[in-house]
């Protein structure tokens, strides 16, 4: 039977022939967790006496949700979390600033074709270069990190096929924010969602990684891109490696398919206080804008950070505005190529790889009354701080050209 990429890499790694429904064991490729969920899965581990990790190649800890840590607590946990790296000779450890968990796995580890679970629900993430990534609990990821093993039900292999080209001013956002209007928030639960590109080159990694990291809100098990050209080309200039990639036989049956044509899309927000709130740019403009933040796991990424450059480069940002790159790596590449420069003197605030905002939990808050857009994932009442105040979701060019404005802003106005 021809296989999907679901199927493909799920038989694989449990060894065994399988369908959808079937609840199976599989072998982990890759683990991970960060530092605030690290506290409980080593809690866990404690409490079934068992603090080892299964293999050290395969495992990523990285500290970015409370990173540098704001409160004396947190400071504490990263102090028992380093030590703990330390004595357990963790290979793959990144301190405060290396950057957000889920752009390391994406730039450093995750590979096509490979099983992925990490401690956090954007672990989905990972899917972009073709992996089967998901996030789980505290005590799963206990297990996993133990015995390199877990179990999961098989899901439905749901295809999306994404053909020509976006417009200007449109970006990986926009395709996720459509889907999240088409299916709703969680709209896709049970499903493994299969991206493929009618055009590799029209829809770059950095895109995937934004539609791939928001399957977890659409509800999806994963949502991988059927590695292709792009794929192999991405791992090759950020790894020197040169990767075979996994892709789902011909004829391969879905449990049901999707197309969206690219060149039908237009910038779009989610309104508060829902994902799938989504509003065209046109029914928003120029709403009065407090805060914006572009950076996290959704949009951090150097074509975000330029995209946010090239329309900042025309002025002194009206709102107040925090820019985040995902990584160091990103940081730095944003740093030869004049961009945080250009944030710099557009009067953003910009620092290193962290979750901060995006949680709500430091380095900038949503103030009560406040109205925010932000390039992150959630906007959930209270997310990025207070109850009372309000967060529009969106891509990186439309938080720009709203920083610029002090307004909910169309970037296609801003032409580079
Ligand atoms: C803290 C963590 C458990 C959480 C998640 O899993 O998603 C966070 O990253 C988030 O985005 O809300
Ligand atoms: S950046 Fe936001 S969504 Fe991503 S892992 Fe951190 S807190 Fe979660």
């Amino acid at each position: 039977m021809p296989q999907t990429l679901t199927e493909k890499i799920l038989t694989r790694a449990s060894g065994r022939p399988i369908s959808p429904g079937d609840i199976v064991e599989v072998n982990v490729d890759l683990a991970a967790f960060h530092d605030l969920t690290g506290y409980h899965v080593i809690e866990v581990m404690e409490k079934m006496g068992k603090v080892r990790i299964w293999d050290l190649d395969k495992f990523v800890l990285a500290f970015d949700h409370l990173a540098p840590p704001p409160t004396e607590r947190a400071a504490e946990i990263q102090v028992g979390l380093r030590k703990l790296a330390k004595s357990l000779n963790v290979k793959y450890f990144h301190d405060v600033g290396d950057g957000i968990l889920h752009q390391l796995l994406l730039e450093k580890y995750a590979l096509p074709g490979q099983v992925v679970m990490a401690a956090d629900s954007h672990t989905t993430t990972a899917g972009a270069v073709g992996a089967f990534a998901q996030g789980l609990g505290a005590s799963d990821i206990a297990a996993i990190v133990i015995t390199g093993k877990t179990w999961l039900m098989i899901p439905e292999p749901f295809k999306i096929r994404l053909m020509g080209r976006l417009n200007p001013g449109v970006y990986g956002k926009d395709v996720a924010l459509h889907i999240l209007r088409e299916f709703k928030a969680e709209g896709l639960s049970g499903k493994s969602v299969e991206f493929y590109v009618d055009d590799p080159s029209a829809f770059p990694m950095d895109y995937r990684a934004t539609v791939s990291n928001m399957g977890t809100e659409m509800g999806a098990d994963a949502a991988m891109f059927i590695p292709d050209q792009e794929t192999i080309n991405y791992i090759r200039n950020t790894r020197n490696l040169d990767v075979k990639p996994v892709t789902p036989d011909l004829g391969a049956k879905y449990m049901d398919e999707y197309d969206i044509e690219l060149s039908r899309l237009e910038p779009l927000v989610a309104a508060p206080h829902s994902v799938d709130n989504v509003k065209s740019i046109s029914e928003v403009e120029g709403l009065d804008v407090d805060y914006v933040f572009i950076g996290s796991c959704t949009n951090g990424r150097l074509s975000d950070i330029e995209a946010a450059a090239k329309i900042l480069k025309r002025g002194k940002a009206k709102a107040r505005c925090i820019a985040i790159p995902a990584s160091r790596d990103v940081f730095e590449r944003a740093l030869e190529l004049g961009y945080i420069d250009i944030l710099v003197k557009a009067g953003c605030v910009v620092t290193y790889g962290t979750c901060g905002p995006c949680i709500g939990g430091h380095f900038g808050l949503v103030g009560p009354g406040e109205v925010a857009v932000s390039t992150s994932n959630r906007n959930f009442i209270g997310r990025m701080g207070s109850k009372e105040g309000k967060v529009y979701l969106a891509n990186a060019a439309v938080a720009a050209a709203t920083a610029l404005e002090g307004k909910l802003a169309d970037p296609r106005k801003y032409p580079s």
